[in-house]
């Protein structure tokens, strides 16, 4: 088990956004973290980040309380905007560089290709699409050992998403952790190890996702469906 979430609670003020997430992520698989708007899967991972500290409960990466250590290891991709207008797409890679020690500048550089960006581009020039493209190359361009992106796809056109999901996919390699939250529950259908559906800041299922296929006789969006029905 790399990471562990203990019956993690998050209030803000009379609003309860995680209400007891108990979860075990195993290393080398890929998450699909699901549930519709409001449910509490930003909450959750901005827990797991160090962003947001929990009202209870507990995190541990590798067996220890989420804190610097653990921040080095994982890479966290908020839905927020996270580079300056003024910035090139060049200039981004810089920002991330002095950020983050794993940072790495050759995978930079090859993502931004795929993304079809270019080191020349001003990130106030770009579309909402492609200002989506290069914060994933950004955050996968980190040599981290968990990756939790948030709502990687939105914004993203439906030819783009699969190419995108395939970069993702083949840059982290066998060994890293994909947590990925979305609605578009379709397109992570295919590559996802095991799914996890967050209803009102609880886990209604979770599990293998081919294990929940054959126990249910349907799919994970066939299931997203009947869930939050
Ligand atoms: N800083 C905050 N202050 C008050 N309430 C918050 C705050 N952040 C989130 N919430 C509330 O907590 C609940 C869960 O929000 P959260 O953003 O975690 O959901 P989500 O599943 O990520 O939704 P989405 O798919 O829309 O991003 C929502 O009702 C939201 O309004």
């Amino acid at each position: 088990m790399i990471l562990q979430s203990n019956n993690l609670v998050k209030k803000y003020m009379s609003k309860t956004a995680v209400n007891g997430i108990t979860l075990d992520i195993e290393a080398g698989k890929v998450y699909a973290l699901l549930g519709p708007n409001g449910s509490g899967k930003t909450t959750w991972m901005k827990m797991v980040a160090g962003l947001v500290k929990p009202t209870s409960g507990t995190i541990t990466y590798k067996g220890i309380s989420i804190g610097i250590e653990s921040k080095s290891k994982i890479a966290y991709m908020s839905t927020e905007p996270f580079f300056y207008n003024y910035m090139t797409v060049k200039d981004v890679g810089k920002y991330y560089k002095d950020f983050f020690s794993d940072f790495d500048e050759k995978r930079y550089e090859e993502l931004i290709e795929r993304m079809e960006l270019s080191m020349k581009d001003k990130a106030k020039s770009l579309s909402s699409g492609m200002a989506a493209k290069l914060k994933i190359a950004a955050t996968m361009a980190r040599k981290a050992e968990l990756y939790m992106l948030d709502e990687p796809l939105n914004g993203i056109d439906i030819i783009a998403r699969e190419r995108i999901i395939t970069t993702i996919l083949e840059v982290t390699g066998e060994e890293a952790t994909l947590i990925i939250s979305s609605h578009l529950v379709d397109e992570l259908e295919k590559i996802i190890d095991n799914a996890i559906f967050v209803k009102k800041g609880t886990i209604a299922m979770n599990g293998e996702a081919e294990e929940l296929r054959l126990a249910h006789g349907k799919s994970i969006v066939e299931l997203y469906k009947e869930v939050y029905a």
